[in-house]
This record gives C-alpha cells, structure tokens and sequence, in this order.
C-alpha cells in the first residue's frame, strides 16, 4: 500500500482491519480456547439457544456468554437470529468444531493451553535462533510430553489422523507400489496412511512403525489383515523392506537428525529401495498460508523447518541420497529418494 493511497482511503475501516489481521491472533485463538474447552458448538447442534441456556449449561456468566458467541458471530462461527436477539445458531463451520466435526481436534489441540505456553516466548526464540517451546512446558523435547500428558498425545494423534483423512483424496491413486513387497511407514502413528495404500495394493505388505507410547494409545490405529504395526525408534533401527514412506517426519527434526534418520533407514533398505517423502517443500516466493505458519510451529516446538528443494537436497546429499523424483500431483508435497550409487 503505497503512501499517497494510505492518504487517500484511509479510514476507520481499513486501519481496524489492519489491525485485527496483525495482532488480534492470541485473543482470537484464546477465545477459540474457551469455547472448545467449554464444547459451545455443541450446544447449538440441535438447534438454536439463547445464550442465557448456554450459560447456565457451561456454568460461566451469562454475559460473558453472550460476548463470546457475539464475538464469534462477527468471526462468522455463530449466527445470531435477527428476529430473536440472543438467540444463536450453529453454522456449517461450527458444526466442524462440535462433537462429531472433523475439525474438533484440531480446534482444541491448536488452542490447547499447552501450546498457549510454548508460543509465549516466540520472540526469545528468534532471539536466541533456536525453539524454546517444550522448555516453556519443563521438557527438553517436545516428545517427552507424550509419556506424561495422554490426553495430549491422543489430540496429536488425532489431528494427525484428520490431517492424513485431508490428504488421502490426493495421495489415493497418485502413486503405484504394486512393485513393493513391503512398505514400512516410518513414524505412521494411526497407521491411515499405510493402511489406505494396502487397500488399493493388494499384493503389497505393510508395517506401521511407531514409537511404542503412540502404538499403545487409546486412539483406534487402522487395521488390516496385511498390515503390522511394529513399535521402535527410527534412530536406532527400522525394520528390513523395499520401500518406506515418511510424512510429516523430517520436517519435525533438525537437518543433523533427519541424516540420522535417513541413515538409520538406509542400514534397512533392501538393494534398489525406495523412500517416499510426503514432506511441503516450500516454493519462494509463492509462500502458502499454512506452510509458513507450520514452519514457524516446527521452529518453536520441535527446532526444526519447513524445507524448499534446493534445502531437502542439501539434507539428502548429506544423508547420502539422491532425489529421484517430485511427485507434483501430490499437493502437500512428494519426493521419491534413493540411496547413492
Ligand atoms: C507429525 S507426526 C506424523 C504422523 C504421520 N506420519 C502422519 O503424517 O499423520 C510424527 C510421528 O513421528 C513419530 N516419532 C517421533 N519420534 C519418533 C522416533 N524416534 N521413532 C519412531 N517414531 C517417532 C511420532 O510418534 C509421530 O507419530
Ligand atoms: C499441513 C501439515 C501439518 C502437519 C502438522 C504436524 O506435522 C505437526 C507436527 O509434526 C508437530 Cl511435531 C507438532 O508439534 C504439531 Cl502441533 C504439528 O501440527
């Protein structure tokens, strides 16, 4: 916006918008806090309420009630019948963040308090180039919290489930590995993924390899009658096959550890196998929302990035690998590696 357009149209309207866009974030998410904590969306599911029901059901003041469903209502969350002030009603969006949304998860685990503590110090961790979020939390790293704080750990495990259900339409179909005999997914967590490639390969076989605290939580893991899920630690060993996929794995680790990673799994690789990476691979200077807002969520919580090409090929020549392929129809990003010659 240059200065003489500033001068022009400048006005209330556009100096709170720009306002609300920069620094509304952390009350914006806090609020969102209290009403997945408190399920609000829920409450509207079977039809309209005055906001003086929800408040006695939730237990909260029945003013500070009404201000939060209006606040929503202005954020597009809720609606607010015209002819019966007070009176509110689900949208499709708050349907998502109720009890059977896809998005409830999400909804809690990006506003959970937890998080809320480790974003605290963001700017200290620019300050000092390197993530301070689990210390924020008294952790070391950010996959200690999973041994002390369960229910957390099912919200991850969940979201992450929600995240492969998004990207399954994509992934579905894009690639053949009828060639494999065995693919191992490496850090598969709720197994979806591997689970959905067995399904359309039927000649293929199948192990979700996970840390032992994820294959034994609460959260139902995909079954299927060619698929095992075998628990273990992707830096001290994976189990032998002809293929291994990784998503959403590097990218939760710095450079150093996704070498130690990539090595562990090149001890296991039979001679000609594959690795597929559905990792973002972040494209300057056409930046998406969401890739800059996970990098920045990688940076503070688990020290690690996002990637562009040429920085996952520097990672793979140190690993010693080669890019064989980018995989475009994957829109969350794919690279097919291999080990060098
Ligand atoms: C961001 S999640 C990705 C999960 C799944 N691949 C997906 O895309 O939904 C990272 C996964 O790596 C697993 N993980 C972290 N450290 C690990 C380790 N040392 N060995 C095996 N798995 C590990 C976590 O338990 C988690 O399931
Ligand atoms: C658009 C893809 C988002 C994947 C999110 C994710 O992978 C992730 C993660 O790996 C860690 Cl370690 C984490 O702490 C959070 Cl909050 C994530 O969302």
């Amino acid at each position: 916006m240059d200065s003489q357009q500033t001068i022009d149209s400048w006005n209330w309207d556009k100096a709170m918008n720009l306002v609300m866009t920069y620094v509304s974030g952390h009350l914006h998410s806090r609020m969102f806090n209290v009403v997945m904590k408190h399920s609000v969306c829920d409450y509207l599911e079977d039809g309209p309420k005055h906001y003086k029901e929800i408040a006695e059901a939730i237990n909260i003041n029945e003013n500070m009630v009404y201000r939060l469903l209006r606040y929503f209502t202005a954020n597009d969350l809720f609606a607010e019948d015209k002819d019966n002030l007070g009176t509110f009603m689900k949208t499709p969006v708050s349907s998502m963040f109720s009890k059977n949304g896809k998005l409830k998860s999400m909804g809690q685990r990006y506003t959970h308090d937890l998080h809320y503590k480790m974003f605290e110090t963001l700017p200290q961790s620019f300050e000092q180039n390197k993530g301070l979020g689990p210390k924020n939390v008294g952790f070391d790293h950010f996959w200690e919290i999973f041994d002390s704080d369960p229910a957390y750990k099912e919200l991850f495990n969940q979201t992450m489930q929600v995240y492969t259900e998004a990207a399954m339409s994509n992934i579905r179909g894009a690639i053949d590995f009828s060639s494999f005999n065995t693919i191992v997914d490496v850090g598969g967590n709720h197994g979806l993924l591997i689970g959905n490639i067995l399904e359309t390969h039927p000649t293929v076989n199948g192990i979700n390899f996970d840390l032992d605290v994820v294959l034994n939580a609460a959260t139902e893991k995909f079954q299927h009658e060619r698929l095992k899920h075998v628990p273990g630690n992707f830096f001290e060993s994976v189990p032998e096959a002809d293929c291994y996929i990784l998503k959403f794995i590097l990218h939760d680790w710095p450079t150093e550890d996704c070498v130690k990673i990539l090595q562990t799994i090149g001890k296991s690789m039979k001679p000609g196998a594959k690795i597929y990476l559905f990792e973002i691979i972040i494209e300057p200077p056409f930046y998406t929302k969401y890739s800059v807002y996970i990098d920045i969520l990688m940076m503070q919580m688990v020290n690690a990035k996002e990637r562009t090409l040429n920085e996952w090929n520097e990672l793979f020549d140190a690993a010693g690998f080669k890019l064989e392929k980018v995989v475009p129809e994957i829109k969350t990003g794919c690279m097919i590696i291999s080990k060098k010659d």
